[in-house]
């Protein structure tokens, strides 16, 4: 279980800041949880605050128990700074990435951009590999690189890849953004019926209320104000769908 006691960090320039505020949440693997809000109001700073990408403000409250109890404070493991090793390793166990535009590797193939989630954290699964192709339909573009792919195909890797080295959550920045409705509805049916055989939990963001409408019971809402000009807070309330 992920659990959030206070999270917060502060973006500045100039005479501009934005601070993003979580104060608790509590997230169990394999849970779906949808974050929405309108542009601009934190939802991409959170996603990397949540899956160890973005260091937080002290004092943070972020932990992690594992299944078997054992449990591990997050936020203590970026006293070594973004390349502490135990920062990287609890990365790669707890979080996949699946980017809004698939962010593949473009001079390796589908298989091995697939394979780079295991390779980078130490867990080669050939099989796996092959399975998740398999799963996502994209046993026929294995050995083609990203570049012959169409968008939606292009996310189909990324969620392969995403889930290739079995972590206990997907991360999804508005995974679907940059595809047509219909290939943006069997990419996200895709992403959660895979995760779900997996047992992995989904945190994905979305300002499209509509196509989160009934994928879970849990939503994360950001909803930003202005204090006084140039210094904006947003924080996070829960709502149940
Ligand atoms: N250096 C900075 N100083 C002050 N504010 C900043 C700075 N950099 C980014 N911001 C603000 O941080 C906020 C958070 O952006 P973020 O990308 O997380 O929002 P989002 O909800 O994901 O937006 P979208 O839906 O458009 O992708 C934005 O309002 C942006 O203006």
């Amino acid at each position: 279980m992920l659990g959030i006691d206070q999270l917060a960090t502060t973006l500045s320039k100039g005479e501009r800041s934005f601070t993003l505020r979580v104060a608790a949440l509590e997230l169990v693997s394999g849970e779906v949880l949808c974050v929405t809000g309108a542009s601009g109001t934190g939802k991409t700073l959170f996603l990397e605050l949540l899956s160890l990408l973005r260091a937080p403000e002290p004092p943070a409250g972020y932990h992690w128990t594992a299944p078997d109890r054992r449990r591990t404070d997050l936020a203590r493991l970026w006293r070594f700074g973004a390349r502490g090793t135990g920062l990287a390793r609890m990365r790669g166990a707890l979080f996949g990435f699946v980017p809004q535009a698939g962010a593949l590797v473009p001079f390796l193939s589908v298989r091995a951009n697939v394979a780079l989630t295991q390779r980078i954290s130490g867990r080669r699964d050939p099989a796996r590999v092959a399975a998740l192709l398999d799963r996502l339909g994209l046993n026929a573009l294995a050995d083609l690189p990203p570049s012959a792919l169409s968008i939606g195909q292009r996310q189909r890797v990324s969620i392969a890849r995403a889930l290739a080295h079995r972590p206990a959550f997907v991360i999804a920045d508005e995974p679907t953004a940059a595809l047509d409705p219909a290939a943006a509805d069997a990419v996200m049916r895709l992403l959660l019926d895979t995760a779900r055989e997996d047992g992995a939990g989904v945190v994905l963001s979305s300002h499209d209320l509509a196509r989160i409408e009934g994928l879970g019971p849990r939503r994360l809402e950001f909803v930003a104000r202005e204090l006084r000009p140039g210094l904006v807070r947003s924080e996070a309330r829960e709502v149940r769908c």
